[in-house]
């Protein structure tokens, strides 16, 4: 069923909302103040409380829009329909504003409190129109063998021989791959890790001897979880505060997907401990959901290294629930030889009630859970340990506005909220907000 209808506001996932005949309609590749001709997906009973359906036609354009870099990522009518970039329609400065928005609607919503949200680009991503900034994509093989995407809706996969959102270092390794060429078994899931060359200019479409020299065998293409080139142990290299840590991570686990979100995080998390410890040199930190130490070494060495102290007095306890990214962990914690770590393997809400005494009580703890948020069990875990204050990162904002509802209720207030364009073209974003304690517990 086609309907014509003007567009309100910013909705989640990526759609805005507009009403026919009263009811709530979530439109996708829309944008606030549009009138727009759209598709309704079926079914769309009369009984409904709200429809869903997508744009086939702009009647009044909003200044925000643009003509998709990605064509295959835009509308389904304009021989779209590919998923991973559904903001693709809209200018780089219209995706901050919609992003900053949706924060402040849910931290409205859900964490009943009124503030507003500054969002900051990631570098070089105004150069590149936000494209090639995925360090790790995954594809899979269609019938012929070749990569392919699903397109939305369907069990339909379309081949492709480019990913416009990967990294330059990536598309130049699936080039030299020959990945795009095909030759999988149908059905098979491929994913192509490249760690980011932080510390050297990146080419557009690099050569194969700047390859050869720069990347070297540090990539990782997987087929079905098995390496099929490159190597399993990744190196990743970062520079926070002009100290360089280095990295082993798991080609199949978790690490920043974004080029330069494995920097810009951490240096924004150290700003934000530093400026809850005000000076304290010798502070309890948890770090918790903390994968292979991205965060847990810069604290561990830079945290209390203020008025002279080399940050050796710092204390760091670190919790994950993945056995490879804790392995990873400790040989990461070793290898920057720190010796003031404690990396435990296991569930946090469960891990939590088994924290050695010395390290019970924290002056900060930094959290960053997956998706779904840490949920109010963990949060009051949290406030029982006393800890003055919270840096909390998220990369869902509806999670972060329900866990400071909790964080809320056991005494803590919001003192700074950040959001990072983490995942340009998508309507995904990451925010970090710091909460200190107003009440004792
Ligand atoms: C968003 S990632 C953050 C990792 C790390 N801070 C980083 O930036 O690289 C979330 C991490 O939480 C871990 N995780 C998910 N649920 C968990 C749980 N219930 N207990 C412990 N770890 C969990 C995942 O394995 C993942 O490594």
């Amino acid at each position: 069923m086609e309907k014509t209808l003007w567009i309100e506001r910013y909705a989640d996932q990526g759609r805005c909302v507009g009403h026919i005949e009263g009811r709530v309609v979530f439109v996708r590749f829309a944008l606030p103040g549009e009138l727009v001709n759209v598709t309704l997906d079926e079914p769309y009973n009369r009984d409904d409380r709200f429809w869903t359906g997508e744009v086939t036609q702009v009647l009044e354009t909003s200044p925000d829009r643009v003509t998709p870099q990605w064509k295959l990522a835009g509308p389904l009518n304009d021989g779209g329909g590919l998923g991973g970039a559904d903001l693709i329609h809209v200018s780089r400065d219209g995706q901050l504003k919609w992003k900053a928005d949706v924060v402040k609607q849910q931290m409205h919503r859900l964490g009943h409190l009124d503030v507003d949200v500054p969002i900051e680009a990631l570098p070089g991503d105004d150069e590149t129109g936000g494209l090639h900034w995925r360090t790790r994509i995954e594809l899979i093989a269609d019938d012929q063998g070749k990569p392919s995407m699903r397109r939305r809706g369907s069990h339909v996969r379309v081949p492709i021989d480019d990913m416009p959102l990967a990294s330059q270092a990536l598309l130049s390794v699936a080039r030299n791959e020959r990945v795009w060429d095909g030759g999988f078994e149908p059905n098979q899931q491929i994913r192509i890790a490249v760690p980011e060359p932080r510390d050297v200019y990146v080419p557009p479409q690099p050569d194969l001897d700047w390859l050869a020299q720069v990347v070297g065998d540090n990539y990782a293409i997987l087929v079905d979880g098995q390496v099929k080139a490159g190597k399993r142990n990744l190196t990743e290299t970062i520079d926070v505060q002009g100290r360089t840590f280095t990295f082993t991570v798991d080609a199949n686990g978790f690490w920043q997907m974004h080029r330069m979100a494995p920097q810009r995080l951490p240096e924004h998390v150290l700003y934000l401990v530093r400026l809850a410890l005000q000076g304290k040199t010798d502070p309890v930190i948890w770090d918790l959901y903390s994968g292979s130490g991205l965060f847990t070494l810069p604290l561990a060495a830079l945290a209390g290294a203020v008025n002279g102290a080399d940050g050796t007095g710092a204390r760091v306890l670190s919790v994950e629930g993945a056995p490879q990214a804790v392995k990873n962990a400790r040989l990461n914690i070793k290898a920057a030889g720190l010796s003031n770590v404690t990396a435990l393997c296991g569930d946090v809400a469960k891990t939590l009630h088994h924290v050695p005494a010395e390290l019970a009580h924290p002056d900060v703890v930094v959290l960053d859970p997956p998706r779904a948020g840490a949920k109010a069990q963990v949060c009051r875990q949290i406030a029982a340990s006393g800890a003055q204050a919270v840096v909390y990162i998220a990369c869902d904002p509806a999670s972060l506005a329900r866990d400071t509802a909790t964080l809320t209720e056991e005494g803590y207030e919001l003192r700074d909220i950040r959001a990072f364009d983490l995942y340009p073209m998508t309507h995904h974003v990451e925010t970090v907000a710091l909460l200190t304690r107003v009440n004792e517990p």
